[in-house]
């Protein structure tokens, strides 16, 4: 059986000290992903049916969820992304689509970045535009995150996942509003493509002091399929300090 690697996260087109590609996490961090990508395990119990996010702090929730399933725990999991599809399965997980289920009692996913009202920015991973769908379709959703996710206001770069067609016109009409939009590309050249089959735009705003305000102009622009900002999302938080896992309920 050929072994699944774990997902490098895309590099971007601009230098930029605040994107966090996993080839760039500190050892400290890399760690508290994977304790609590561990820890969140222990939140799934028999017979739930759970929403499995995407990025590298899942990835070792899915390793782990791997061995629960094998040792005869019973669960359904919704993916939110191709690649966490074919990791779950490998680990012989039991995957069905989100149409063939009908509730998700749980969704466990990563974020980027997490602010003190507790609303979030996906998308690092370009996975947003599926996980917002999972998440919005669960009864319950738990982020994990590693302590440095944990911001007092975010300012993190908000992807836009985009239709291909006029993507440059809509990058020229967004950069006209202030919202430094970039257009995200692989390091050979080619345009980042989702599971979808669209591109991405990334805004980078020094400060989201209104993301309630952003997202509601970014809803009304053609073009742009879903934004990262999840907003009212959460219900719990799974903070990882060096000292242990710290849980928030947020709503
Ligand atoms: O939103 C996501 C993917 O679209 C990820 O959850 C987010 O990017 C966090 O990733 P990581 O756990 O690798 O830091």
């Amino acid at each position: 059986m050929t072994k699944l690697k774990k997902p490098r996260k895309i590099k971007y087109n601009l230098k930029n000290e605040r994107l966090r590609g996993q080839s760039m996490d500190s050892e400290i961090v890399k760690q508290q992903k994977a304790q609590v990508g561990r820890e969140a395990v222990n939140y799934i119990h028999d017979g739930m049916v759970i929403g499995i996010g995407s990025g590298s702090t899942m990835w070792y929730l899915v390793e782990e969820l791997g061995k629960r399933v094998k040792a005869g725990l019973n669960i359904i999991g919704v993916p939110t992304s191709n690649f966490t599809k074919k990791h779950a399965e490998k680990l012989g997980i039991p995957i069905k689509d989100i149409d063939d289920v009908d509730h998700i009692d749980l969704t466990i996913d990563g974020a980027d970045q997490i602010d003190a009202n507790y609303q979030g920015i996906k998308g690092g991973g370009a996975s947003h535009l599926m996980e917002k769908i999972v998440a919005t379709n669960s009864t319950k959703n738990m982020w994990i995150v590693d302590e440095t996710k944990m911001v007092p206001t975010l300012n993190y770069p908000v992807p836009l996942e985009v239709i291909p067609y006029g993507s440059k016109q809509l990058e020229k009409k967004l950069k006209k509003m202030g919202l430094n939009p970039r257009l995200r590309y692989k390091d050979n050249g080619e345009f980042v493509r989702t599971d979808s089959n669209n591109y991405i735009i990334d805004l980078y705003l020094p400060h989201i002091n209104n993301p309630t305000k952003l997202a509601e102009q970014l809803d009304t622009m053609v073009g742009i399929v879903e934004h990262g900002l999840f907003l009212d999302i959460v219900n719990t938080i799974i903070v990882q300090h060096p000292d242990g896992p710290q849980i928030i309920e947020a709503r």
